[in-house]
């Protein structure tokens, strides 16, 4: 396998993007790591960190070797506004969509075999004018992907969403057969073909307390979800469920399941971080890049102080390699 070259976006310049980057590039790397963001800001956060990193400009050379520790290759992208560790600034919002532009254009094109992303501050970019709901809608609008679906991976716990980042009004009207179809079909091959796990358990969740309780709490679980379960589990898939979700994850649950299936983002990500935080990753399946990302956020209070932790970081560019190996057996 040639060595992969990897896009890290360093996120919200106020935030601890470019502080976990930098702490990432003190490490060895069996990938070419290119960190896209404005390199003036990069240099000042490693000043500001003690962090003696050796920054390089990019310049696309497809035989270059992976650089030691210490020393990262870096996409300049200029900011608007110089960036204050902490305080957001809408005249960035542009530059932090920039960063997402270039990854997915160099995926698109083979210069990156994946997109690690740092974390954005979603609410700065709407601030801007920019409506914007997070990187997963973002990538499947710029590459024309009709259906994404998040996951969030920690060992052998992953929880996927039916929803990403919707209101909660909003979420029953948005778990239809047809997006829960195409959520499922999308998990089931990513664990097959990603995974590598040839018959997968998935616990689908039900949307409503008890699973609806017979319908006496709800009826999406007997009008939508149970239905679907029952026509795939047809074609040979191994579902179960809906399962009430306050007890779907009990220790059972998690020894044979694969990936659960929550109906929203709150439902899911909590379990997944109260168990993991800090060691899990967030993969965009269904694209036609890779692209895995931390599972935390800006973290405005940290940024420039030290004290942010790249664990998830770390965790993601390992999951982005490996995952470039897996494409490239497929071949
Ligand atoms: N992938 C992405 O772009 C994501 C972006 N966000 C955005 O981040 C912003 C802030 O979200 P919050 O809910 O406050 O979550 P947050 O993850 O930024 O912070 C929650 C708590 O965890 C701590 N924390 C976060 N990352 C840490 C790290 N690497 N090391 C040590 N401590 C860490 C923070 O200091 C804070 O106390 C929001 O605008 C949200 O949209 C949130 C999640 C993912
Ligand atoms: N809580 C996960 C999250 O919000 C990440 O969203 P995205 O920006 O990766 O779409």
């Amino acid at each position: 396998m040639a060595i992969p070259t990897i896009a890290i976006t360093t996120g919200e310049p106020a935030g601890i993007g470019p502080d976990i980057t930098l702490m990432a590039a003190m490490r060895e790397w069996n990938a070419r790591l290119v960190a896209i963001g404005d390199i003036d800001m990069l240099r000042e956060r490693a000043k500001l960190l003690g962090l003696e990193v050796q920054l390089i400009e990019f310049q696309p050379e497809p035989k270059s070797e992976p650089l030691p520790s210490g020393m990262l290759r870096v996409l300049n992208i200029p900011l608007a506004q110089p960036a204050i560790p902490g305080q957001l600034n809408p005249s960035n919002a542009g530059y932090v969509l920039r960063m997402l532009d270039e990854a997915i254009d160099g995926c698109l094109k083979k210069r990156f075999q994946a997109m690690v992303t740092a974390p954005v501050q979603k609410s700065i970019i709407n601030d801007a004018g920019i409506p914007f709901s997070g990187h997963t809608e973002y990538l499947a609008e710029k590459t024309d992907t009709e259906h994404v679906v998040m996951m969030l991976a920690s060992g052998s716990l992953r929880v996927s969403l039916a929803t990403t980042h919707l209101p909660l009004k909003d979420v029953p009207a948005a778990i239809t057969p047809e997006s829960l179809e195409r959520t499922l079909r999308i998990l089931q091959k990513a664990l097959v073909d990603s995974f590598s796990i040839a018959d997968p358990t998935i616990a689908v969740l039900g949307l409503n307390p008890h699973a609806g309780e017979g319908g006496h709490l709800g009826r999406e679980e007997i009008d939508i979800i149970a239905p679907l379960i029952q026509q795939l589990r047809r074609e040979g898939f191994s579902l179960i469920g809906p399962l009430p979700a306050d007890t779907a994850f009990n220790p059972e649950n998690r020894q044979r399941v694969d990936a659960f299936l929550a109906m929203y983002h709150d439902q899911g990500l909590p379990v997944l971080k109260f168990s993991s935080f800090g060691e899990a990753v967030n993969i965009t399946l269904g694209l036609p890049i890779t692209r895995v990302s931390v599972d935390h956020g800006v973290a405005l209070d940290l940024a420039g102080t030290g004290n942010a932790s790249d664990s998830s970081l770390i965790e993601a560019i390992k999951v982005g390699g490996a995952a470039c190996s897996a494409a490239h057996l497929e071949r």
